[in-house]
């Protein structure tokens, strides 16, 4: 059966600007719901560590595709204790896991820069904190739009406890520039192309805005821009989270 979805999603992206009202987001999205419910239950069992009895204190890293998160991200492991997990590398991961039933999901997501449902991602995620053994975490590239965001909440509600929005602003054509100089230095990721990009942008102008606003209304978000070189950027970084109490 699960063979038979996937096939059905590759179609649906093939075909689905054709659908009437029907956005490929959408249609895959209720492709994914019809179908998760048994699917999504293993990941939960990858996990049989306990986490540790501190609550975890995560920060969540925003910014436009190739703004430099991961990059920034590195930096702040290397200087505070901190436990990175980028979203995107955990489902590319899993994406390449042998024997994964999300695999071709993941894939078709990625490709078409749409973003996949949360009971995956979160369940990812969740599975890599407690598995780290640790407590503070950088949580890169996630939330992305409001099914990631109220798929957290449900999923880690009282769970974790999280510090601020660390949202990295960079101009569209800086993120453009970084993310083809990204796939011309060998990448190897199934985005990183005028293509995809594209649609990269678009989701993240029409969905994952309105997520870092909705955390800036709440004044939760550190805004750095992202414009100057990476040393420069994480002057600021250093600056806020030694501000905000880290050691
Ligand atoms: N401040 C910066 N100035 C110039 N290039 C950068 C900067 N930060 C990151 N890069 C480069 O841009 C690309 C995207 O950075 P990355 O950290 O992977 O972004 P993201 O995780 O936001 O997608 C990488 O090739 C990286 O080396
Ligand atoms: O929470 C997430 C994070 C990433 N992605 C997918 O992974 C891609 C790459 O995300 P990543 O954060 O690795 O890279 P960025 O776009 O920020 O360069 C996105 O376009 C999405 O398709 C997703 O679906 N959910």
């Amino acid at each position: 059966m699960w063979r038979a979805f996937t096939r059905l999603i590759a179609i649906t992206v093939e075909s689905s600007s054709s659908a009437q009202g029907a956005t490929p987001h959408r249609l895959l999205t209720q492709q994914f719901q019809a179908h998760s419910h048994q699917q999504i239950n293993y990941l939960s069992l990858l996990n049989n560590r306990k986490m540790s009895s501190e609550k975890p204190k995560v920060v969540f890293v925003l910014g436009g595709p190739g703004a430099g998160k991961g990059t920034q991200c590195s930096k702040i492991v290397q200087r505070f204790q901190f436990t990175h997990l980028s979203a995107g590398d955990l489902l590319r991961e899993e994406r390449a896991r042998e024997g994964s039933q999300f695999g071709q999901l993941i894939e078709d997501y990625i490709r078409n820069g749409q973003i996949v449902p949360v009971e995956v991602t979160c369940s990812l995620l969740e599975n890599a904190m407690k598995n780290s053994g640790k407590t503070r975490f950088l949580i890169d590239g996630f939330p992305r739009n409001q099914d990631n965001l109220d798929g957290w909440n449900r999923q880690m509600d009282g769970k974790a406890d999280m510090q601020f929005v660390l949202f990295f602003d960079c101009a569209e054509d800086v993120c453009v520039e970084r993310c083809l100089g990204r796939g011309q230095s060998g990448s190897g990721r199934s985005d990183d192309n005028m293509e995809s990009l594209k649609k990269r942008i678009q989701t993240y102008n029409n969905d994952s805005l309105p997520i870092i606003k909705f955390f800036e209304q709440a004044g939760q978000v550190k805004t750095i821009d992202a414009s100057p070189d990476a040393e420069k950027v994480f002057e600021e970084v250093e600056r806020v989270f030694l501000a905000n109490g880290f050691q």
